[in-house]
């Protein structure tokens, strides 16, 4: 198992304690689930959106890595919430709270629980791009082909 070493500061005391630390469920889990750092329920009407501290801070460092917060499949699918982003993008150089946009996308009121996993948090590599400007590219096969041009089926 290779495990990359991660700065991590608890911004809140209830990490740790009425709220878990975060941890992969399983050895094969690409998440760490986030939870709500909440000191009471926080109620989603239909088509809120919240932003929801986490009680902590990663500092990654390394440009080669990032971090994607996800939703949870079973809150997204059950429940209607989501990312208000859809997809957050943690710097390597972000040092601030890790913070969730919570979207009830759905129909029905939802209630956040204060240590509530969220959504999850997972460690991808990054290239840095250094553009060369050109003229013209190599040719390729699809060409400026694209948004449905090889069809449906
Ligand atoms: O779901 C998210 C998305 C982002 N962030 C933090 C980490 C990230 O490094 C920083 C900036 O995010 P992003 O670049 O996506 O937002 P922006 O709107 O471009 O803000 P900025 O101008 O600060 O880059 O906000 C979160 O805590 N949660
Ligand atoms: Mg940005």
């Amino acid at each position: 198992m290779t495990r990359k070493k991660l700065q991590i500061r608890v911004l809140d005391e209830r990490i740790g304690k009425s709220i878990a630390f975060p941890a992969y469920a399983t050895d094969g889990s690409a998440g760490l689930d986030l939870r709500a750092c909440l000191s009471q329920p926080l109620v989603l009407e239909p088509g809120d959106t919240q932003l929801i501290g986490t009680g902590l801070a990663i500092h990654i460092a390394d440009p080669a890595l990032a971090a994607l917060i996800l939703p949870r499949s079973g809150l997204g699918h059950k429940h209607g919430i989501v990312l208000g982003n859809l997809v957050g993008l943690i710097d390597s150089d972000y040092q601030g709270e890790l913070m969730v946009s919570c979207w009830n996308r759905g129909q029905t009121r939802f209630t956040v629980e204060p240590g509530e996993r969220l959504a999850q948090l997972v460690l991808v590599p990054v290239v840095q791009a250094e553009f060369e400007v050109v003229d013209e590219f190599d040719s390729s096969h699809r060409g400026t082909g694209g948004f449905g041009s090889t069809g449906r089926n």
